[in-house]
């Protein structure tokens, strides 16, 4: 039997069994299924498995070597084999690894974070006071939840974030800045991205200086050729992916927003994290933790969508980052060996911040009939000076989670809550640089793992590349030059040019 098949052999067995009961069992699930790891504290007691099922999942982790995939990445092997790459993001943090490869570029990220702070410094003593970063997806999310995460009020700069290629998103952006106290940074690992490159003329053209554009590239030429002269170019290397290298100068945004001493603390905590999934056995992993258990909702319980949840309103982007860096690394659906993968990888994640969502889509995860697992996340202390908002916080995110997964029996089944609604609990001491720092390097782990469990490479992302072609060829199609080749899209064309008149 597969190890999959052994996983639903497990599920079946555990059918009729409820979240509430596998609790009233073994009411020290509470410790046993929880762990620590420096500002983290993770429960997984409130999952749907139990110990034999546990076992079945570990040994599948075993199977699949995640130790030796976990020292593959961190030493610079070549993960992202359908480009022949490694993903040494970690390196950029760290020195999880005393392979030469890492060493090598742990030190240009050094160097790269040193020509940094001098920007950081020049532009400091300017009259620049707003930041335009310019970027989409892995070169816009990060920096973007970063920066609403942990900026605070009085900073030196305010960093306003510009990726829709829509133009009111430009027109909003611009709206009530001095383009003379404004300076843009252009991030684009390729430097060729559509959207970045229409976004930073417009930003370009409106400051009416050159000499205020900043770029973050690994292709200097194209970022040069744009007109950013060599000096205020930071590099990217092609051993980062985009999703994930907020840690690189992709994060110059964050650095600029939070000061580099805070960049260096949220690179620290991720490095934290790196050296605790490098070193910690299986069973006290809290990445390994964290994966199987996405192995187990998806491929055991076969639920299709996961929520994110954040009991935090700084952490209100946090969905939409963790949707790039989950559904583009395991949205696939080849082995790395070219072969179908005969089980079904990511599920849709959503989500959205505790305790507003309580009142719009939490309906459905209690009462409706799909079962959605959720990864809820609290921060223990908060400096925000309400603290009665804080416990109110507290208390609501601590009762969903016991809600969902224990119900509440009615004779009347319009008011009966079924309860054994799966759900994670990570709990961060305070959100800070470096927790918040961890926490990001978790959920990188925890994808690489799962990764691994499906054999599948999460570091490209050819799936995103069929429609932005197509969009290339209907662009002259828009402006009446040719037609398209789809009949669907031919009338859509057609209808759009006579309404624009
Ligand atoms: O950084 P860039 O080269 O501009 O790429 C920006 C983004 O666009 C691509 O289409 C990918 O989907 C993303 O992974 C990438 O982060």
């Amino acid at each position: 039997m597969s190890d999959f098949a052994t996983l639903q052999s497990h599920a079946q067995r555990l059918d009729s069994t409820s979240i509430a009961s596998l609790l009233h069992d073994d009411p020290a699930r509470a410790q046993s299924l929880s762990l620590r790891v420096g500002p983290l504290y993770a429960s997984f007691a409130r999952q749907r498995y139990d110990a034999p099922a546990l076992d079945a999942l570990f040994a599948l982790a075993d199977a699949a070597d995640f130790p030796g995939a976990m020292r593959r990445l961190l030493d610079g092997g070549t993960v992202n084999a359908t480009e022949g790459r490694a993903a040494l993001h970690t390196a950029l943090r760290g020195d999880a690894s005393d392979a030469q490869v890492a060493r090598e570029c742990a030190a240009l990220a050094v160097q790269a974070r040193t020509r940094m702070a001098t920007l950081i410094d020049a532009l400091s003593a300017s009259d620049v006071t707003d930041i335009v970063s310019v970027g989409i997806g892995g070169s816009d999310l990060g920096p973007r939840l970063v920066v609403d995460a942990l900026a605070l009020p009085g900073a030196r700069f305010r960093v306003h974030f510009l990726s829709n290629v829509d133009g009111n998103a430009a027109q909003r952006v611009l709206a009530g800045l001095d383009p003379a106290k404004t300076a843009a940074i252009l991030i684009s690992k390729t430097f060729s991205t559509q959207e970045t490159l229409l976004n930073g003329r417009i930003v370009r053209d409106w400051l009416g200086d050159d000499a205020r554009v900043y770029g973050v590239s690994a292709n200097v030429e194209r970022a040069a050729a744009f007109g950013i002269a060599p000096g205020r170019i930071l590099p990217m290397w092609d051993w980062v992916g985009g999703r994930y290298s907020l840690w690189s100068a992709v994060g110059f945004p964050i650095a600029l927003a939070l000061g580099m001493d805070r960049f260096e603390a949220l690179l620290a905590g991720a490095a934290e994290l790196d050296a605790h999934v490098a070193s910690a056995a299986p069973r006290a992993n809290l990445a390994v933790w964290h994966a199987l258990t996405a192995i187990w909702n998806r491929n055991a319980l076969g639920l299709s969508t996961q929520a994110v949840l954040p009991y935090d309103e700084r952490l209100k982007l946090l969905p939409n980052y963790l949707q790039q860096l989950v559904m583009e690394s395991l949205g696939k659906s080849a082995r790395l060996d070219g072969a179908p993968l005969g089980v079904d990888t990511v599920p849709v994640w959503w989500g959205g911040p505790g305790t507003d969502t309580q009142h719009s889509f939490f309906q459905a995860l209690h009462q409706g009939t799909q079962v959605v697992p959720a990864d809820f996340i609290g921060v223990v202390r908060s400096e925000d000076g309400h603290a009665d908002n804080h416990r109110a916080l507290l208390a609501n995110l601590l009762a969903q989670t016991e809600a969902l997964a224990n119900g509440q029996a009615s004779d009347d089944p319009h008011r009966a809550y079924a309860g054994s609604r799966p759900s994670t609990l990570l709990l961060l001491d305070a959100l800070t640089p470096q927790s918040l720092g961890a926490l990001i390097a978790l959920y990188e782990h925890s994808v690489y793992l799962q990764s691994v469990a499906w054999g599948i490479n999460a570091f490209d992302q050819f799936g995103v590349e069929l429609g932005k072609q197509l969009a290339s060829r209907l662009l002259p199609a828009l402006e009446g030059k040719g037609g398209a080749e789809d009949p669907v899209t031919r009338a859509l064309l057609a209808e759009i040019l006579a309404r624009q008149g």
